[in-house]
């Protein structure tokens, strides 16, 4: 896993921690021969990490101050597999061909999840940090059986030097919401 502090970054624009990129990078379970679409990439954390280790990714983001991040990220890394497309997520994904999904941009989240679903998406991994995203989509997958649905709530610390050891700091809790495709 990079460092953030490997990574450009503009004031303003989200990064997925190194933590939460760890753990979201595992659920994604990714192999050389997955097409992935990063929907919200932000500052192209995931991006970055996902293009690592599967064979193509598109990443997408309305905001032109995350396209600007992720491809200065793209280049920094030397990324070559990765389309850059600026977007709403739940309109350029109609027409990409891909097998799994990373949301970290949860705007539309219905349209989103009704594009991925319908397209019969492996693996779809959501990072949420608002209470009420993370239960529209899990309400949303109660109707959908063909899906394995599975959420952990994630809480890191950093430790901080003080003069008599260590304290530990919390960053927000972030929820990961994984959902698989269901062999039948
Ligand atoms: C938390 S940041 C993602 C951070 C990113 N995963 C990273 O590692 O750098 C969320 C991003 O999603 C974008 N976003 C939110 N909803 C979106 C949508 N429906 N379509 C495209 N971008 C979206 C926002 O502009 C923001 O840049």
């Amino acid at each position: 896993m990079l460092r953030d502090e490997d990574f450009f970054r503009i004031e303003g624009v989200p990064i997925t921690k190194e933590e939460i990129r760890a753990i979201s990078i595992g659920k994604l379970q990714l192999k050389p021969t997955d097409v992935v679409v990063d929907i919200g990439c932000g500052s192209g954390g995931m991006t970055v990490e996902i293009a690592r280790r599967c064979k193509f990714v598109y990443a997408i983001d309305y905001s032109e101050n995350a396209i600007v991040t992720t491809r200065k990220n793209l280049e920094l890394f030397n990324i070559k597999n990765c389309k850059l497309i600026k977007g709403k997520g739940e309109e350029v994904i109609q027409s990409l061909k891909f097998n799994k999904a990373f949301v970290g941009g949860t705007k539309n989240i219905y349209k989103i999840l009704d594009i991925l679903t319908h397209k019969n998406t492996e693996s779809i991994v959501i990072n949420t940090i608002v209470l009420e995203n993370t239960a529209k989509i899990l309400n949303y997958f109660e109707n959908i059986d063909r899906y394995n649905v599975e959420v952990v709530n994630v809480v890191v610390s950093y430790g901080k030097k003080i003069n008599n050891g260590h304290m530990m700091l919390s960053k927000n809790p972030i929820n990961i919401i994984t959902c698989r495709l269901i062999d039948r």
